[in-house]
């Protein structure tokens, strides 16, 4: 896949601004509501009793907000947060020294939780459980494993694959949460915060217009509105109003949905190679030569929502609306 605009991986360019426009409080975080309800119940209980909190898992697509909100815990509970992930710890040993070295209370976060290794998640079983590790020592017939107690922690688990967690890891969280994609409104909500950050003059429907391109995700609307306010710079007085907006989106090519040149590729390669569907994921995979876990985390799930494709038992179909909005007629009789 080439270098898409409306990725919401984490890019080079974000980490920049990322961390300077990262809410510290919950009560800076906009939407999210439920997740946010349940959050502040669980820290205030925690914090009443003089407890740690319990273990949290934040699941859902990139960009929504995850590393986030394991920042915002961590700040409302007063403790330091260790920041690890999934792929970056290969031994059993790693995992137990990061354990070993929390202080009482600690976060632990760890992104992209599911792609831990198996004998590393299994350290992490009595350490969510019982707050321990077992040590084996010696070999053999003389071998035999010790309990060490650890501090009290929590971990903060992230993963855009839930289905990808195994039962006895998903079990041991207290907390899980479903990431949602962002309203428009919300969306607004944020690029106005944010443009007061960065010092950015922006317009009401300027805003709302960056909102409805962002893809439902806060990372991508900072984004465009970095690029945005280069365009208003260059071309423009510097101030973002909705003419400016639309016309740097145009240029980069992002659509009034949202929907980017990688989007509408997926959707024509739907229509013109599989008749619209239905078409397996695994196909489909091998017709775009993109990862089939790509698509599926990445790509499909802001096109689900949003009603460009439907899943069926048979595979994915594209919608009538997403015909209509690339401007396509539907062949009827292809079917
Ligand atoms: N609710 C929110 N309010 C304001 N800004 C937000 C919110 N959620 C996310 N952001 C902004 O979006 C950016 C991306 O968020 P974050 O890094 O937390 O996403 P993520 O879910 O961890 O993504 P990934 O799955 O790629 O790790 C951050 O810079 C943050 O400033
Ligand atoms: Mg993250």
């Amino acid at each position: 896949m080439g270098r898409r605009i409306i990725t919401t991986e984490n890019l080079e360019e974000d980490s920049k601004i990322e961390n300077h426009l990262r809410p510290q409080l919950l009560q800076d975080y906009v939407g999210q509501e439920k997740t946010k309800e349940t959050l502040k119940i669980y820290i205030e209980a925690a914090k009443a009793r003089n407890e740690v909190l319990d273990h949290v898992l934040f699941y859902g697509p990139p960009g929504l907000g995850k590393t986030t909100l394991a920042g915002i815990i961590a700040n409302e509970m007063q403790v330091n947060m260790k920041i690890t992930s999934g792929p970056a710890i290969e031994k059993p040993g790693e995992m137990a020294a990061i354990l070993n070295n929390l202080q009482e209370g600690d976060v632990l976060f760890v992104d992209e939780i599911h792609r831990l290794n198996r004998q590393v998640e299994e350290v992490l079983y009595p350490a969510m459980e019982d707050y321990a590790i077992d040590i084996m020592i010696g070999k053999g017939a003389s071998a035999r494993s010790i309990r060490l107690d650890l501090p009290k922690f929590t971990l903060v688990g992230a993963t855009t694959r839930a289905g990808m967690l195994t039962a006895p890891l998903r079990d041991r969280f207290g907390v899980v949460n479903r990431m949602e994609y962002y309203t428009v409104e919300e969306l607004k909500t944020i690029i106005l915060r944010s443009a007061k950050v960065l010092e950015v003059g922006i317009d009401d429907r300027g805003a709302e217009s960056l909102a409805r391109r962002s893809r439902g995700t806060p990372r991508l609307a900072n984004r465009l509105l970095k690029r945005v306010r280069d365009f208003a710079q260059v071309r423009f007085d510097g101030h973002i109003t909705k003419e400016v907006a639309d016309y740097a989106l145009d240029l980069l090519d992002v659509d009034k949905e949202g929907l980017d040149q990688t989007d509408r590729d997926l959707l024509l390669a739907m229509i013109e190679k599989f008749g619209g569907g239905p078409v397996g994921l695994d196909t489909l995979s091998a017709a775009l030569g993109e990862d089939a876990g790509t698509i599926e985390d990445v790509l499909e799930p802001y096109l689900l929502k949003n009603g460009f494709i439907q899943r069926t038992p048979r595979g994915r179909v594209v919608t009538d609306h997403a015909y209509r909005h690339l401007g396509i007629s539907r062949e009827k009789d292809e079917k």
